[in-house]
């Protein structure tokens, strides 16, 4: 058995609608997923007993040490999950490699238990599994199809039920990452408290067509404005420093910006990739981030390399 390698992307919501809270404790979106080109690899190596390693990728300033190593390592989760339903031992050791941002709602770890699956798929050679892996992903999250499938999609119900949306051309992006991390679920938490205290009544589900419309058309400067993220308010409630960040990428001429998904990195659409170089290095020179990274969409989901 030789090691399997496999590259995952990070995701950008460009539309992230966030409806009522469920029996369940997970909420109704209407989640548009876009893949970006930073990406993760996990190596699932023959072992004798389970195991994770994590490094940063060189150039990376991700937060490693807050990558558990433990059984709540996603992507071991999801090695465990893919060995019982192949019926074999879990007995793998996976090296991952992280650029993508450590609880910076660009849903690394849920990259990385994708990536985890296919590996381990292909070097289980549990091949007749291939196609149930986006149903074994939604048993370890809601993001982790989206990682599998790639490129653009629409995600309803938890974000896990998958429809391909058509993208023409590449869109050219900034990130700004942030010193420390936000919960997921302390975000949705705070999104139903502010809604509540503001006795907002939610719009639900909301209108995508302008979002779909650019994306198909590639017109950037359209898609900047239809960008909209429910959970905004929240992140920026929790951390109220991101609105400076924001601020900053819009007066430096950003066609669109939000915070991508449940923060706290934020995310900037340029024209092109000069302009994206350009607004890279002035959101740099502002101060208003721990890394600013650049990045193009959309990608490949989970793929062997
Ligand atoms: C917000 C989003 C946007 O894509 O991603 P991130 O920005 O965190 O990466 C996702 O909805 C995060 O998905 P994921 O990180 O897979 O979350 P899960 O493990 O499924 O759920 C973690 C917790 O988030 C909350 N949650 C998640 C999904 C959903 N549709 N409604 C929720 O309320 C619940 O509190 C749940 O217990
Ligand atoms: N392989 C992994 N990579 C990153 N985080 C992981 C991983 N496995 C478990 N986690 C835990 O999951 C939490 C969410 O991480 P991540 O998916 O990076 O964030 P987000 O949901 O904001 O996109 C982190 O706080 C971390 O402790």
């Amino acid at each position: 058995m030789k090691p399997v390698t496999v590259r995952v992307p990070a995701k950008v919501n460009l539309q992230l609608g966030v409806g009522p809270l469920r029996d369940d404790g997970y909420h109704d979106l209407v989640n548009v997923f876009h893949a970006v080109s930073l990406f993760d690899e996990v190596t699932a190596v023959p072992a004798d007993a389970p195991s994770v390693t994590v490094e940063a990728a060189p150039d990376a300033q991700v937060a490693i040490q807050n990558v558990p190593l433990d059984g709540g390592n996603l992507a071991m989760r999801a090695a465990r999950l893919l060995a019982e339903r192949a019926g074999v031992e879990p007995n793998v050791e996976l090296r991952i490699r992280k650029a993508i941002p450590v609880a910076g709602g660009m849903a690394g770890g849920s990259a990385d238990a994708a990536a985890a699956l296919l590996a381990c798929a292909r070097l289980w050679k549990a091949d007749l599994l291939l196609p149930a892996l986006p149903e074994l992903g939604a048993e370890i999250g809601s993001d982790v199809p989206f990682a599998l499938l790639g490129e653009s999609a629409i995600g309803l119900g938890r974000g896990e039920r998958l429809t391909p949306l058509e993208t023409s051309g590449t869109f050219h992006w900034v990130f700004a990452t942030a010193d420390g991390g936000l919960s997921t679920p302390a975000v949705y938490a705070e999104c139903d408290r502010l809604r509540e205290a503001r006795g907002e009544r939610v719009p639900w589900p909301p209108a995508y067509d302008e979002l779909a419309k650019a994306l198909a058309a590639g017109d950037a400067r359209a898609l900047g404005a239809a960008l909209a993220n429910d959970l905004q308010p929240a992140a920026l409630s929790l951390r109220p420093s991101l609105r400076r960040t924001l601020d900053a990428g819009r007066e430096l001429g950003a066609l669109g910006s939000l915070v991508s998904g449940s923060g706290p990195t934020t995310a900037f659409l340029a024209e092109s990739a000069e302009h994206a170089a350009g607004l890279a290095a002035a959101l740099a020179g502002a101060g208003v981030a721990k890394q600013v990274v650049r990045a193009y969409g959309p990608v490949p989901g989970a793929t062997v390399v």
